[in-house]
């Protein structure tokens, strides 16, 4: 089944609560909230005071995107800001077994995720133990980049390790590009600047279609 999680960094932050309702309104699966330290990418964000006051827009997944540095010390509060599924990379902890056992011993679901030149390899001891492995398809950072296409071959690689598991794409996706992720074995689609910038339902269902 096609998930969409429109990225909230995309959305008019000055009226962040009724963007989470209208995206909720328009059809998205999850929500998709980019948490950035300007360490680990070189752009800042937002972190968990910010999620704890959007908690309660939507009965949604919270789908939090780590791109900081050691996210193994800020876990636990975004768990208590309201995450239900911690994404974290695997190039930004020393111990990512550690960090995914973390993550699920609050009873959230984990996922890693691979920049676009880090290889299929890293997920090889840990890929069993994933309820989603994200696929970078830009470098991540910002939103509004375009589509790498060398995510699909790693989106086929991805699935030829795992046939069950969510494998989520993030970045440059559009109704253009959303079609050779879905054959390539994809399944969950993050859009930030195509889904914000035009009808929110419309777009969704363009990518669901
Ligand atoms: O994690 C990131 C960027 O680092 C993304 O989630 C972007 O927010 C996606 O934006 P678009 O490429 O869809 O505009
Ligand atoms: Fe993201």
């Amino acid at each position: 089944m096609i998930k969409i999680a429109p990225s909230i960094l995309s959305a008019d932050f000055s009226k962040l609560g009724e963007e989470i309702t209208s995206i909720t309104e328009a059809g998205a699966d999850m929500i998709h909230i980019d948490v950035m330290d300007g360490m680990f990418v070189p752009n800042i964000s937002f972190g968990p005071v910010v999620i704890k006051s959007i908690r309660d827009k939507s009965n949604l997944c919270f789908d939090v995107h780590l791109m900081i540095e050691n996210p193994e010390r800020y876990i636990d509060e975004f768990v208590k800001a309201g995450a239900d599924l911690i994404t974290v990379h695997a190039e930004s902890t020393t111990h990512l077994h550690r960090t995914i056992q973390q993550i699920k011993a609050h009873g959230v679901k984990a996922a890693v995720s691979l920049n676009p030149a880090t290889s299929v390899e890293s997920l090889k001891y840990i890929i069993d133990e994933l309820d989603m492995v994200l696929l970078m398809s830009v470098n991540p950072g910002f939103g509004g980049q375009k589509f790498i296409p060398s995510t699909l071959e790693k989106i086929k690689e991805v699935r030829s390790m795992n046939a069950n598991i969510d494998i989520q794409v993030d970045g440059g996706i559009t109704d253009k590009t959303v079609k050779g992720c879905i054959e390539a074995g994809a399944n969950v689609f993050v859009a930030g600047s195509y889904v914000f910038s035009g009808n929110y339902k419309e777009r969704i269902e363009s990518l669901k279609k």
